[in-house]
């Protein structure tokens, strides 16, 4: 119906085979997108070998696509390593029946933000057992230097480990390290593998194929172990017992009621893709998160101490750090907002696709077009923050109060029908431990490292590894 309008513009040096993925910054292609965008406009369209990728930038245009038109961008494209090697689960499917699945887990998740077992009471057992941890590596001094990112690794670990299988894991014990050897070698993996998406010929390459062959094997490992766990809960049936509030037990008891003309839903094999997928989804993202936010505090001591301030001034020593008292710390909500715009660790959201043709800023988007949500370009936008590329929490506030309206024109999560399922998750986790952190440490330099806060896209942009000094404050600090 819109064959007369132009597709969005290229930039120059389309490649046959190739596309534009030879013109690309190898270790940070976020830049190069970003250079094209602000070139071309808020509409571009990128060759990653022969597929053209349509790449949308900026508050408007995005809302336009995903809010106004969410329905129609709401689609996944078919990603042709995750597909192959670990099935269809929720993440990278779509349509009509996909929502229904979508709302289900919605729903579970947000009963997990209530009751007994709710995830701010798991969050504050972890922290206190973060806390513990601590003090053991410290022993009589009164600092230590130890890599954070995997001392937080065992909350948030453990956090989505209560959240989809109902256990947790002693720090340092063997099923905590097997777990995390797991996913590292898995997410090493998707790394490797990445290529395989707009290039899967390269999978035939001598060698393993970019990595496809292990990835294969692992997918199998993975899934088995999930299997097992189902088929333990279906012999024992502990799963039937509703106390228990855990994805996997409410999802088995949703699968006896449902089943029958539900297959394609509610079956067990459904349920290893998507305990799989949460996991996949929720850690990495927010480690990542909590690395750069241990940088920038040692980049920036005052943001620390303004942090510590008004947090001592709120609450007394008793107090827990809870969510639903975050308004009376604003400044560390803020200051969790800065990390997340700045660390920018999804840069391109996830893959969209949209259902039918329509137009964006005058040009064709053709029915079925594989859609980038430029964030980087996004949450770096210096018409909406000023000065964006410097890191300051006082944007997002508003005289004392958090400023609402900046802090949805920062979309860390995405937007529209497939934004992030696990946002008040990891908002929640973020805010009560970096705060509880903050409260009872300051995070120094340790002598002889050399931080960075360069940005390098792997599967999403994460920091390096780093051991931090953390010291305990005094209690009149
Ligand atoms: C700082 C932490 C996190 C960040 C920055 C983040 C970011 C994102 C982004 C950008 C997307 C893609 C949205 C889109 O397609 O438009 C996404 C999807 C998703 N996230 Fe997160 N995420 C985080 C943590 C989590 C956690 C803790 C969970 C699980 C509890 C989770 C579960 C999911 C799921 C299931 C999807 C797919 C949603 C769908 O396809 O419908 N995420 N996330």
């Amino acid at each position: 119906k819109n064959g007369k309008l132009q597709m969005p513009p290229s930039p120059r040096g389309q490649l046959p085979i190739l596309g534009h993925l030879w013109r690309f910054d190898p270790t940070r292609p976020f830049r190069t997108i970003d250079k094209w965008a602000k070139e071309l406009g808020d509409v571009i369209t990128v060759y990653f070998g022969s597929t053209p990728v349509i790449v949308l930038s900026r508050q408007r245009v995005i809302r336009e696509a995903f809010l106004k038109e969410g329905e129609n961008f709401s689609g996944r494209p078919s990603l042709f390593v995750h597909e192959s090697c670990w099935g269809k689960g929720h993440v990278i499917s779509d349509g009509p029946r996909n929502s229904l699945l979508r709302r289900h887990l919605l729903a579970i998740l947000r009963s997990k933000c209530r009751g007994v077992d709710s995830i701010q009471e798991l969050v504050t057992v972890e922290i206190k057992r973060m806390h513990e941890y601590i003090e053991k590596q410290m022993g009589k001094n009164d600092y230590a230097d130890i890599f954070l990112e995997d001392t937080v690794f065992y909350v948030v670990g453990n956090v989505l480990t209560q959240l989809v299988l109902g256990r947790r894991h002693e720090h340092g014990s063997i099923e905590f390290r097997e777990s995390a050897r797991w996913l590292d070698e898995t997410t090493r993996l998707m790394e490797k593998s990445s290529a395989l998406t707009f290039l899967p010929w390269l999978r035939h390459l001598p060698g393993g194929g970019l990595g496809y062959a292990e990835m294969k094997t692992q997918a199998k490992r993975v899934q088995d172990l999930m299997r097992e766990d189902i088929h333990d809960r279906r012999r024992s049936g502990e799963y039937k017992d509703p106390s228990r509030t855990d994805l996997t037990s409410v999802f088995m008891r949703k699968i006896d009621e449902e089943m029958v003309g539900n297959e394609d839903l509610f079956s067990d094999e459904m349920l290893v893709r998507l305990m799989t997928e949460m996991f996949f989804a929720g850690i990495q993202t927010e480690c990542n998160t909590f690395g750069w936010a241990f940088l920038y505090f040692l980049f920036y001591p005052e943001v620390q101490r303004e942090c510590r301030q008004q947090i001592l001034e709120a609450l007394d020593s008793s107090e827990e750090i809870l969510w639903n008292e975050k308004d009376r710390i604003p400044y560390l909500e803020a200051t969790v907002a800065e990390v997340q715009r700045l660390a920018n660790i999804a840069p391109f959201s996830m893959p969209h696709k949209n259902h039918e043709e329509t137009t964006l800023d005058g040009y064709r988007i053709p029915a079925g077009s594989l859609i980038f949500m430029n964030l980087y370009t996004t949450l770096l936008d210096d018409h909406v923050f000023e000065n964006a590329k410097e890191f300051r929490p006082e944007r997002f506030l508003n005289g004392l109060r958090l400023d609402r309206a900046r802090m949805a024109a920062s979309m860390p999560y995405g937007i529209g029908p497939r934004m992030c399922m696990g946002e008040s998750i990891a908002r929640l986790e973020l805010f009560c431990v970096i705060g509880s952190l903050l409260r009872t440490y300051s995070f120094e330099q340790t002598p002889g490292e050399k931080y960075s806060l360069d940005q390098k896209m792997e599967l999403t942009i994460h920091p390096s590894k780093y051991r931090i000094r953390v010291r305990k404050l005094a209690r009149t600090d």
